[in-house]
């Protein structure tokens, strides 16, 4: 199962290599982190990564080693903006002869880059976005500049005290015409002794959300005062600036600007699984520890986790991250396909992929941040200290929700081009992800088959309600949209229900997935059989969430609905004596968890107990401010005592 989950024996000797490697090292330390006050939290990271940029260079470990290392250091930083950003932004963006320039200093980091899209007036709606770049064709550069506070550049991880360079999207004018937004390449700070620039204001944005885990990142605010840079610095590979000042577009489509957005959504995708398998071990490992009630003749109490509540809680988490994790696989090889095409200059499967990327992103973070929350629950009132793990899990995981695309605006996205989809299907079949709207009609005129639980255990009944209820959805809202005279207005108005069907549109692709990763590629029979389970756990679950879907679009009687719950309840059951299997697949190691009631050796009293005895508050009996505060008030007599 642990290959399973790593996806080939090579991938899991990588990754357990270096979970080893950091695991191991004292600096990779990060139990105290919760303690450390705001300044040295931050210099402990620009610690941490100049050591791990020294072990990965040392030792000269691959792309792959180097990616696995950055995971379980498990602390933003700014290099994730830096790898993850700015050099994607250069390559995806940038001409032969940019990258020629560009790509050789930031790949052995001797510039360290960030990416300046939002502002504090505007992140979702880029087209929005106010800083300008004017060409002055005197000199042959562009003045960036800040016109108003909304356009102060706000959040860019990395750009506070570190970056000494941003790809800063901003509006391109020549001779007072506006040529959209367009990105370039700004140096930020000296590369003699880190100070800013002339004409730019540069600081952070303040504490964020959780203690311990994004406030590791210096997420900045940056202003420009009419700063001048070369005309060679504006990123051309979509459009161009001439000399003279002619803009000119080739024939590569505008939304390759949005191209590095693709690129991290997808690395988004393909990390929620860490995050909710990470949750989601800690509360499987304590819901066993963990007794209450129940005992018999003076015998042991009931371990949590054989109450039905508690299954039905937990196992469809554990089943939704092995789901995210083939998802995120699938993806990733979607991602890789689409990139070489766009190097070659083929993008026409770039929308779907927009989609896909937009869609899977909105729906595995926002179930995983949920998920995460209920695995707090799921462990009780020793949940909510940090030394359980998962405060500082979810205060670090739940601006994904928010950044790469607000989630909602994510779906909206899905939205188009399902409606697109929708409204070409007299003339152009679709493919891919979308190929089920090419049958609408034996999915609009055919009823659900299932009379039994066990019928509900068939991949094709099931991919086959989730295909009903999704084109249902669709092309309901299609019909609808039809009768709106403006389409803008129609897309506002019904935009409530067209991200329910976007919704349905991504978990059909995340079961469908699921259903084919069983088909292909499982090795051995008891993993396949184990991971059925979970899959069937997995689209079970959804169905009964979002019954209400599958009932008004009338392809499920509620008895078929009924039935479906049925065998989920005896699917828990089969769950139940895998489940530790299942989390210990995944192979996290204790530093990485960093969570007393997550140990793999189950040891989570003596641990608990001894973890609070290591809070600064410990270190003495009587601390500061009793002697000042609370003795007065108990040595006092005030007219209070008589009352
Ligand atoms: C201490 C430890 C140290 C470790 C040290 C290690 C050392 C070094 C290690 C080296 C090793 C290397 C590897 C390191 C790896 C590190 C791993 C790190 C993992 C972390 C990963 C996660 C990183 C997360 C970081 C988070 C930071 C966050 C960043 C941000 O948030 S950036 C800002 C993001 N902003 C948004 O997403 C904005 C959202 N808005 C939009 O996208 C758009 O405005 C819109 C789409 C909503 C609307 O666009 P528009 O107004 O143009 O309108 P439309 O008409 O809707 O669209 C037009 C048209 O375009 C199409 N379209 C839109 N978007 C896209 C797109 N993206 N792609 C393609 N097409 C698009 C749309 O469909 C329309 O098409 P059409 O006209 O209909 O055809
Ligand atoms: C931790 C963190 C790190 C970040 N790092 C970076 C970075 O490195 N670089 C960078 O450039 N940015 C970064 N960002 C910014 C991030 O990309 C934006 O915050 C994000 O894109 C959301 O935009 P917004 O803040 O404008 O939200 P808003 O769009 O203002 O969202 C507010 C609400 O309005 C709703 N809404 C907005 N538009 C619509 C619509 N059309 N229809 C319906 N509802 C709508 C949303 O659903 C949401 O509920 C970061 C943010 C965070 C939290």
């Amino acid at each position: 199962m642990k290959v399973a989950w790593a996806g080939s024996r090579e991938a899991f000797q990588v990754s357990d290599r270096m979970a080893k490697l950091v695991a191991n090292d004292p600096v990779f330390e990060k139990f105290s982190k919760p303690m450390l006050g705001r300044k040295e939290l931050f210099k402990n990271t620009l610690r941490k990564a100049a050591y791990a940029w020294k072990l990965i260079n040392d030792l000269r470990l691959t792309e792959e080693e180097a990616k696995w290392l950055r995971h379980y250091i498990d602390e933003p930083n700014y290099t994730d903006l830096h790898w993850e950003m700015f050099v994607p932004a250069i390559e995806g963006q940038g001409t032969k002869e940019q990258k020629k320039k560009w790509l050789p200093l930031a790949q052995t980091m001797q510039i360290i880059g960030t990416y300046a899209q939002t502002e504090l007036g505007h992140g979702s709606n880029v087209q929005g976005l106010e800083t300008t770049a004017t060409f002055d064709r005197q000199t042959d550069e562009f003045v960036m500049h800040s016109p108003t506070l909304t356009s102060s550049k706000w959040w860019p991880g990395g750009m506070a005290k570190v970056a000494t360079h941003a790809i800063v999207y901003a509006r391109l004018i020549i001779d007072g015409l506006f040529h959209g937004v367009h990105g370039f390449i700004v140096q930020l700070r000296s590369l003699e002794d880190h100070s800013p620039l002339p004409g730019l204001t540069l600081g952070d944005i303040g504490m964020k959300f959780g203690h311990g885990t994004y406030n590791t990142m210096d997420n900045g605010v940056l202003r420009f005062d009419h700063v001048r840079i070369p005309r060679n610095q504006m990123l051309m590979r979509v459009s161009q600036v001439t000399k003279e000042g002619k803009y000119a577009q080739s024939d590569v489509p505008r939304q390759l600007l949005y191209g590095t957005m693709v690129s991290v959504r997808q690395t988004i995708v393909a990390d929620a699984s860490k995050a909710l398998s990470r949750a989601v071990c800690i509360a499987t490992r304590y819901s066993v520890v963990r007794r209450q009630f129940g005992s018999r003749n003076g015998g042991p109490e009931t371990q949590v986790i054989d109450y039905k509540t508690q299954q039905s809680r937990l196992f469809p988490l554990l089943a939704s991250a092995y789901a995210f994790r083939f998802v995120g696989e699938w993806l990733k090889s979607l991602y890789i396909d689409v990139k070489q095409r766009l190097e070659a200059n083929d993008f026409s499967t770039l929308p779907e992929t927009h989609a896909c990327t937009a869609g899977l992103k909105a729906l595995t973070t926002a179930a995983t941040a949920d998920g995460i929350e209920e695995c707090r629950k799921l462990c009780g009132g020793h949940g909510y200290l940090i030394s359980s793990g998962l405060p500082e899990l979810f205060a670090f995981y739940v601006p994904a929700c928010s950044y790469e695309g607000e989630n909602v605006v994510m779906m909206l996205q899905v939205a188009r081009f399902l409606v697109k989809t929708v409204s070409n299907l007299g003339y152009k079949q679709p493919v891919g992800t979308a190929a089920y709207l090419g049958r609408v009609t034996p999915l609009l005129q055919n009823n659900c088959a299932v009379q039994t639980a066990e019928d509900w255990l068939n991949p094709d009944a099931i991919l086959e309600a989730f295909e009903a209820r999704a084109a249902r959805m669709v092309i309901g809202c299609g019909e609808r949209l039809a009768m709106f005279e403006n389409p803008e207005e129609g897309f506002a108005e019904l935009s409530i229900d067209l991200v329910e069907a976007s919704l349905a549109h991504c978990q059909l692709i995340t079961v469908s997935v699921f259903i084919q990763k069983l088909n292909h590629e499982i090795p051995g029979n008891g993993v396949k059989r184990s991971l059925e389970v979970l899959c069937y756990v997995y689209a079970l679950f959804l169905l009964h969430k979002h019954q209400g879907d599958f009932l008004a679009t009338g392809y499920l009687t509620p008895k078929q609905a009924s039935l479906a719950n049925e065998q989920l309840r005896t699917l828990y059951s089969k769950v139940r004596p895998n489940a530790i299997a299942f989390v210990d697949s995944f192979n996290h190691m204790d530093h990485y968890l960093c969570s007393v009631l997550g140990r793999y050796d189950g040891n989570v009293y003596p641990k608990l107990y001894e973890a609070a005895w290591k809070d600064p508050l410990n270190d003495s009996d009587i601390v500061d401010g009793i002697q000042q505060y609370v003795q007065p008030i108990l040595k006092q007599k005030l007219h209070y005592a008589k009352l």
